[in-house]
């Protein structure tokens, strides 16, 4: 099945300002940035997460540690209920134990790559609490999960995908929704 773009709904500026103002409000809901970590989930959750970082650091004048998740989600059909995303790696080279955790993706979804996030998180030990930032959340939850930080809430249907592109990834910035063709 084809994918065609339907819209470009983010360009690089956007993304730029949208995580920048994350970073921010991270900051100012944490009261500062002790214990803060960061956790992006990959693929494009780790350079957003970097990204977020540098403008701590900018502001702050601190590194606020940044650490890996490796979800894939197993899958024929993106509007399939019976996705699972399943953990490969974890590069978290700091103890979780009492940190406050924020989570960064690209896209929110269903839910249920930050449930597969979570449990890998609460294996590696108890943190004080976390939270999650994305980019981009497209609605049609199927588990209780919500963003404390959200770039662009983009209402979509389950026939359309978002796509976003990230220099370190893709070569360039931008957010597309895409459409589903029909065969
Ligand atoms: O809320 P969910 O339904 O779990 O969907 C969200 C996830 O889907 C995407 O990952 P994808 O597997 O498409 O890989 P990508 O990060 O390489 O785009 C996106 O990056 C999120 O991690
Ligand atoms: O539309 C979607 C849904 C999940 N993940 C994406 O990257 N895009």
């Amino acid at each position: 099945m084809g994918l065609k773009t339907k819209a470009k709904i983010m360009d690089e500026d956007g993304i730029r300002r949208a995580i920048r103002r994350i970073a921010h409000e991270i900051v100012e809901k944490n009261n500062g940035v002790e214990n803060l970590g960061l956790i992006g989930i990959r693929r494009r959750g780790v350079p957003i997460a970097r990204r977020i970082a540098e403008e701590i650091k900018q502001f702050e004048g601190v590194e606020v540690p940044v650490g890996i998740l490796d979800i894939t989600l197993y899958r024929d059909d993106l509007s399939s209920l019976s996705h699972q995303p399943v953990v490969h790696q974890t590069e978290i080279n700091f103890p979780v134990t009492g940190k406050k955790l924020v989570l960064v993706d690209d896209v929110l979804y269903t839910g249920r790559t930050v449930r597969a996030a979570l449990d890998a998180l609460m294996d590696l030990g108890r943190p004080m609490l976390v939270q999650l930032a994305v980019l981009i959340d497209r609605g049609h939850r199927e588990i209780p999960v919500r963003a404390d930080y959200v770039g662009k809430n983009v209402p979509t249907s389950k026939k359309e995908v978002i796509h976003v592109h990230l220099a370190e990834i893709d070569g360039d910035e931008a957010v597309y929704i895409m459409e589903k063709e029909d065969e």
